[in-house]
């Protein structure tokens, strides 16, 4: 049961991981469960449902030890995960996880029972345990949505879904590609949490899959310094679901961009240190993360920083003989390796996506802004040379024979980074080695003199506490400077769009042309906006609009029309209120795609009204693209770009509308020429949505003076 994908090499990696386990005795179970939850447990199915006592067990604090855990493991879960890979029982297996499974067992749930039954004896977690037989019945019947249960039961086994009534939802906190993110309270313990939406229209089974994933992956991993899962809000109703996190203040993007904000040296040791070993407990977890940017390392207002949002994250390890798909990590910190395709890659991914963040903290801004996986691939080669005749031969990777310059391009990192401090320049020289081997590992990267010498590494408590910030507040703060902006002149756009304008930008605009194309003039209309209603339906205890502290910026949360899905078109320059120094810009996972990337991203934006997971969950539709049951496609790139899904028949209906612009490269040329032909596609059609999106504006402006003019 489970997610048995057979499509698409990441779901063959979940499924290839699953034979490495190391087993953990079995213990007997040891039932503490009152009347009612054993009857409610026996209507549950044949299931042998298990209620442990989270106060007998110190569960509430997450403190739990193994003896405890034993005793609330039952021995039919545990057999049946033998069976079930990958499932919390799975983790529970593996010695070193003991402390961790009590916690993937077992969602914060302090039950409902317990106001019915009026007893502070009640159990405050519950859990169901997987069955062999009648598995998915037991599931839907401790209130998964069938939908959820037939496609992902190993992300939920043993876990008995929240309800939206028992969280009231404050306000939105951050936009991803492919969720939405919300402050809220937990009525039932009265904790701040952090929400994570996710939407799957007609419950397409490959979204739910991805978010499974994601799913099995957190509750793989317990560590300080790696977000940690509370539970799954969802109902057999709901078509949405949320991912219950604990609530964090800041994020490092945010966080790095505030005025007046400059980290000190140790400082940075702080925060590098702990996302060196979130990373290094991922790792040694079989677990890449796959997408490590400043916005994505979450910080409480203790500065402890934690490694977040795993919707990338993959399996990985020696034996894995199933490509991983190289579309992945945000373009800024992508590695060269994947640029150039490999599908066969590990550990040294992250760590060339943590050699960009150190670089940039002390930078003050992204290192490689590139805007095209070309460009980024360019910059990447200029500041950190080419790798070596060997390298090419030895690896063989897929775009080799388009990418490798004629000559070779000479690294430049010491004098790039000559301000840098020798110990932290001499990690960013490791970490950001252009061949994966040479950057060694998070092990040796914390012994690196950057961390053993003085000033030691801050104590994350000692470190200034932030007002709070997120990416999210950057991108508000930002547009807002644009929108007040719009007044500007053109000649004042120009020269603005001179500068190095970020790709998302390029892309953004791109993106709202299409939609405008296609009759959507609201940037919005792929962001998922905070609607009372909704909230409301779904049984969301929900505040009415309040004051977000923010208004003194001239925005506030609710509504913001300028944050889409893809959040990208909020990191102009030329905000007042961002000095040169903190232009530490973020990017999108995935969507600051270049043009040349652009001709088959396109294809998913234009493919919303007949297929909305297309939109939803790009990652499943360039997957689906990119692999072919698995297998990398290992043409030629550029000629890649000109190919339809492989699947296109059948979604043909679902993609009508598709604009297939072709490849923006041209197969075998030289990088430069490539470049600059490259350079003149962007610049067109970055001024050709600018015209678009400058209509857009206007239009949402009268809407907005006649919405005031009429008082609503
Ligand atoms: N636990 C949390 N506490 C507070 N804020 C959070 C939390 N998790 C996420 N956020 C905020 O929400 C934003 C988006 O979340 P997340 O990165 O998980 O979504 P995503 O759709 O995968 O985004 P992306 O497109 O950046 O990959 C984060 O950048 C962060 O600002």
């Amino acid at each position: 049961m489970g997610c048995n994908c057979s499509k698409g090499t990441r779901a063959n990696d979940v499924d290839e991981r699953n034979n490495n386990n190391v087993k953990e005795p079995r213990s007997k179970p040891i039932n503490k469960t009152s009347k009612k939850n054993k009857k409610k447990k026996k209507s549950a199915s044949s299931s042998k449902a298990n209620v442990g006592s989270e106060e007998g067990s110190g569960f509430i604090n997450g403190n739990s030890n193994e003896a405890t855990l034993r005793l609330l493991i039952p021995t039919d879960a545990k057999n049946n995960a033998s069976s079930t890979p990958l499932s919390s029982d799975d983790a529970e297996k593996t010695p070193s996880l003991e402390r961790r499974s009590s916690r993937l067992v077992f969602q914060r749930r302090p039950t409902i029972e317990t106001h019915k039954l009026g007893t502070l004896q009640q159990p405050k977690m519950t859990r169901i345990s997987s069955v062999s037989n009648g598995e998915r019945g037991a599931q839907v019947m401790a209130g998964w949505p069938s939908w959820l249960a037939s496609v992902a039961g190993e992300a939920i086994n043993g876990w008995i879904p929240r309800k939206a009534d028992s969280f009231e939802k404050l306000e939105k906190i951050g936009q991803g590609t492919y969720s939405s993110v919300y402050k809220a309270r937990d009525l039932e313990t009265n904790q701040i949490v952090a929400l994570k939406k996710v939407r799957f229209a007609n419950m397409d089974p490959e979204s739910v899959k991805f978010m499974a994933r994601e799913i099995i992956i957190l509750r793989r991993l317990d560590h300080p310094n790696v977000m940690k899962l509370e539970g799954l809000i969802t109902s057999r109703v709901s078509g949405s679901m949320y991912l219950i996190f604990e609530y964090m203040e800041h994020d490092l993007a945010g966080l790095a961009s505030t005025p007046g904000v400059k980290f000190s040296e140790a400082q940075i040791k702080c925060y590098m240190k702990q996302l060196l070993h979130g990373l290094e407990h991922c790792h040694s977890r079989g677990v890449l993360h796959r997408d490590i940017k400043g916005s994505n390392l979450l910080l409480d207002q203790n500065n402890n920083l934690k490694i977040g949002d795993f919707g990338l994250a993959n399996f990985y390890g020696s034996h894995q003989k199933q490509p991983l798909t190289s579309r992945v990590v945000t373009l800024w910190y992508r590695p060269p390796e994947l640029l150039l395709g490999s599908t066969d890659y590990g550990v040294t991914v992250d760590l060339w996506s943590t050699g960009c963040i150190l670089a940039e903290l002390f930078n003050g801004k992204p290192i490689m802004p590139g805007r095209t996986e070309v460009e980024q691939l360019h910059k990447i080669f200029k500041l950190c040379g080419s790798p070596s005749e060997e390298y090419w031969k030895r690896s063989k990777l897929p775009h080799a024979t388009i990418f490798k310059p004629q000559h070779p391009y000479k690294r430049c990192v010491a004098e790039t980074f000559k301000s840098l401090p020798s110990s932290a320049l001499a990690l960013v020289e490791a970490l950001l080695a252009v061949e994966p081997d040479a950057r060694g590992t998070t092990a040796h990267a914390l012994q690196s003199e950057f961390f053993t010498t003085k000033p030691f590494a801050s104590d994350p408590s000692s470190l200034p506490k932030y007002q709070p910030r997120k990416e999210l507040d950057v991108k508000l703060r930002e547009e807002e400077a644009r929108r007040k902006k719009g007044t500007s002149s053109k000649q004042n756009e120009s020269k603005e769009a001179s500068k190095a304008v970020p790709a998302q930008d390029a892309n953004a605009e791109l993106l709202a042309s299409i939609q405008k194309r296609q009759g959507q003039n609201n940037q919005t209309s792929m962001s998922e906006k905070f609607n009372p209603n909704e909230d409301a339906a779904a049984g969301f205890r929900v505040e009415p609009l309040k004051s977000s502290g923010n208004e003194q910026n001239g925005y506030t949360r609710y509504g913001v029309s300028s944050v889409n899905r893809n959040g990208e078109n909020v990191m102009m320059r030329g905000s007042s209120r961002s000095p040169p120094r903190k232009e530490l810009r973020t990017q999108r996972s995935f969507v600051q795609r270049g043009a040349a990337q652009l001709s088959k991203f396109a294809n998913s934006v234009a493919a919303r009204d007949a297929s909305h997971f297309a939109i939803a969950n790009p990652r499943w539709f360039e997957d689906r693209y990119n692999n072919n049951n698995g297998r990398q496609n290992d043409g030629d790139w550029s000629q890649r770009l000109l190919v339809k899904p492989k699947d296109y028949t059948k979604d043909k209906e679902s993609i009508r509308g598709m604009n297939y612009s072709g490849p923006l490269v041209s197969a075998g040329g030289n990088l430069d020429e490539m470049l600059k032909e490259h350079e003149r596609q962007i610049q067109l059609a970055v001024r050709k949505a600018r015209t678009d999106k400058k209509t857009i504006r206007d239009n949402n402006g009268q809407t907005q003076a006649f919405l005031a003019a009429n008082g609503t």
